[in-house]
């Protein structure tokens, strides 16, 4: 027997039988046609013979064994669905497939002109997208059929063609079985199937009868298939229960009286089945399944290739994404606030608005050398000492007015002099230790400030507290010190080890975390495909042909990988030639560190893409995952600020956490492997990666169950 199943049952959900103690036996070099209503399980029992599918219970055997798991390049399976990947073009479809199946180039060249003709599809160059709904159905045949399988499945293989073209289909499978292959095809047209050896009826999960044609015909006295499939239908609605089909082992299907119309046609068959079995298990008998692994991992990232070539989403999200959130970031984060809005009140009721401070000014213009003693203290020389795309004053009547400004949010702070401030300045140097307390507040300014936005309220403090700095050196400088002198200077220094002491600080710890989790982020990004192929019929058809996980994972792990360090490139090129970032450390550590996060995003996205069957869903799971990894790995702000035990607890646990902390350690600080900071980072990136990969393989061998 090619394939047998005895008392086979099958549920998709707990009690509810799509395949109830089923038996069915097709003989080597048969054609088997599968007649019944939609839903009665069909297609669930053809997905069990090519190896998608396991039965609950019972035995299904195929060229005399049980397999568990795909049958390779002994089958051939047209699903129902088209399930080709439609960028690609009728002949790299072809070829995808006789690669999967181990053929060499020439095989597949010849095979494929061949088909073309006898299936008259169209130009090879063309995409499968742009196809019609008879056409793709066609190539989806070939497909199937590229390598000359011993055991052909096809889930309807006629729906949609033309009766021409259906005939010579017909034709062409009866010859093929003449040379022992094995066909077992479900199909809507009840008469059509009369061309088979042998047809069996199923009905509610159940095969009500399995007969060559002419057999069943006679056996109900029906003038047509549709009368016997009516007949049976009737039987088991009578008796539903205890209905059970003729004994098909002991039918004995060579005796039965021919009908006249059919007898020659089936004479000619009997004796066909008559000559195989002569063979049967002798010279025919396929039984191992071999398979060319680096010829499918090849045919895998071919296809990888060729779908990115097409399809710019993919060209799109892998590389163009990158650099505009790398150029967004870059332009928005860290750098240094320009032209902030600040009210300054004078304390002079004739400097009220910029145009009077301007000329108020502009008669006090004096060089920042200059050594006049008491001429340097005034308002505009403060002013003086800042950049002019720093602060754009706004000068104001009043403290209230300057309020009122922040209120209506026209400017970010108020600075207001009191009135005299020069002279009280003078008098607070001449009397020094002695000075009242009209001379100290005469001298105070006052400062108010919108600090909502904390990045901005610390450089606004940072820049005035260093200008006002800047102002005491110029007046220690002007009554009697020299400017460049250390003595007039405040006495006290900071210097940076890592980092700066400036804004460009932040953009400084953020960039390498930056770039780690939006690697990560990209890398999750192959989970959608293999989504995409879930939901297109795509991963099942490849299974059916051979295509396992192990293959799966190591065409991503060569495609993925390619794709990683062209992004590294990019963003790793840009971000040192454009933006001035530096790399302290070795240069071999911070790639490393970098492709090994990548790579865990790479593994995460297969998790997902396992795990759930839509892309919509596994969309908003790696939003999520991202949106968490961006606030809660130390990105922009230091971990340290949280409390213990989210730190340790959960932010601590997140993909990306260590990994930002090993890359910023080999950037900013230049530390080595023997750092722990640097070492937990690759350990991190490593264990993520594995775990993905455990938990992929075993839903993978849930799912295959
Ligand atoms: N993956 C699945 N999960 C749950 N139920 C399923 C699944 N696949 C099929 N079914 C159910 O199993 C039953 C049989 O479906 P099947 O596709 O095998 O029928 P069929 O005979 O091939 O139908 P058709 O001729 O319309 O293709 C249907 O009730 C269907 O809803």
């Amino acid at each position: 027997m090619a394939v047998e199943v005895r008392n086979g049952s099958k549920s998709y959900f707990e009690g509810k039988f799509i395949l109830r103690n089923f038996n069915m036996h097709v003989g080597r070099g048969e054609i088997y046609g599968l007649l019944g209503a939609s839903g009665c399980g069909k297609t669930t029992l053809m997905s069990c013979i090519v190896g998608l599918r396991h039965l609950d219970s019972g035995d299904l055997t195929v060229f005399g064994r049980s397999r568990n798991g795909h049958l390779g390049h002994l089958c051939g399976y047209m699903p129902q669905d088209i399930s080709l990947l439609s960028v690609l073009t009728i002949g790299e479809v072809l070829h995808h497939f006789g690669l999967i199946y181990g053929m060499s180039e020439v095989a597949i060249e010849n095979k494929v002109n061949f088909l073309t003709n006898f299936l008259d599809l169209p130009d090879t160059s063309r995409q499968i997208q742009y196809l019609s709904g008879g056409q793709k159905r066609r190539v989806s045949l070939a497909a199937c059929m590229i390598h000359n399988p011993n055991l052909l499945v096809l889930d309807e293989p006629t729906v949609g063609l033309d009766p021409l073209l259906r005939q010579r289909i017909w034709q062409h499978l009866f010859e093929i079985s003449r040379s022992g292959t094995t066909i077992i095809l479900s199909t809507h047209y009840v008469e059509e199937s009369k061309r088979c050896d042998k047809v069996g009826f199923m009905r509610g999960g159940k095969l009500l009868a399995e007969d060559a044609p002419a057999a069943l015909l006679s056996r109900y006295d029906a003038p047509t298939l549709e009368d016997v499939s009516l007949h049976l239908a009737r039987l088991d609605d009578e008796n539903p229960q205890t209905y059970a089909p003729p004994d098909i082992v002991n039918t004995k299907w060579l005796d039965f009286t021919l009908g006249d119309e059919e007898s020659g046609v089936v004479r000619a068959k009997v004796y066909r089945k008559l000559s195989i079995s002569l063979h049967d298990n002798v010279v025919h008998s396929p039984v191992n399944v071999e398979t060319d692994h680096a010829s499918i991992i090849y045919a895998l990232a071919l296809k990888a290739w060729r779908r990115r070539k097409r399809d710019w989403r993919f060209l799109f999200s892998e590389i163009i994404l990158p650099i505009i959130i790398l150029f967004v970031l870059q332009n928005v984060v860290g750098l240094e606030p320009r032209d902030i809005p600040v009210s300054l009140v004078t304390g002079n009721p004739n400097v009220t608005n910029n145009a009077e401070l301007i000329e108020f000014c502009g008669q006090r213009d004096r060089p920042i050398t200059y050594t006049k003693c008491f001429e340097n203290m005034g308002i505009c020389d403060f002013i003086r000492t800042f950049e002019p795309h720093e602060f754009d004053w706004v000068t104001t009547n009043s403290f209230e007015s300057g309020l009122q400004d922040i209120y209506d949010g026209n400017t970010f702070a108020v600075l207001a002099f009191p009135p005299n401030y020069a002279f009280h300045m003078k008098n607070r140097i001449i009397e020094r230790n002695f000075v009242d307390n009209e001379t100290i507040s005469g001298t105070t300014i006052s400062i108010r400030m919108d600090e909502s936005n904390v990045i901005k309220t610390s450089w606004m403090k940072q820049i005035i507290a260093t200008k006002y700095a800047k102002y005491l050196n110029k007046i220690g400088a002007a009554c009697g010190g020299d400017y460049n002198s250390d003595i007039v200077k405040p006495a006290i220094g900071y210097t940076a080890i890592y980092g700066g002491l400036g804004i460009e600080s932040i953009i400084i710890f953020s960039q390498p975390a930056m770039l780690i989790t939006t690697m990560v982020f990209l890398s999750q990004i192959s989970g959608l495909e293999w989504i995409l192929d879930r939901m297109e019929g795509l991963e099942d058809r490849d299974y059916a042909a051979g295509v396992t996980l192990r293959h799966r994972i190591c065409a991503s792990m060569m495609t993925d990988s390619i794709k990683i360090v062209v992004q590294l490139t990019v963003f790793i090129g840009l971000l040192t030639t454009v933006y001035g970032m530096e790399v302290h450390g070795a240069w071999v550590l911070a790639l490393g560190i970098v492709f090994m996060a990548a790579f865990e995003g790479v593994a995460i996205g297969w998790m997902i893409g396992t795990l759930r069957d839509s892309a919509l869903e596994a969309i908003v799971i790696i939003m999520f995952v991202s949106i968490f990894q961006a606030a809660a790995t130390g990105v922009f702000f230091s971990l340290e600020v949280t409390l213990d035990y989210y730190r340790n607890y959960f932010c601590n646990w997140l993909p990306s956490t260590y990994p930002n902390e090993a890359f910023r350690s080999i950037v900013s600080r230049g530390w080595g492997l023997e750092n722990p900071h640097v070492t937990k980072g690759f350990i991190a990136a490593a264990g993520w990666t594995l775990l993905s990969i455990v938990v992929v393989v075993l839903v993978e061998r849930r799912k295959r169950k």
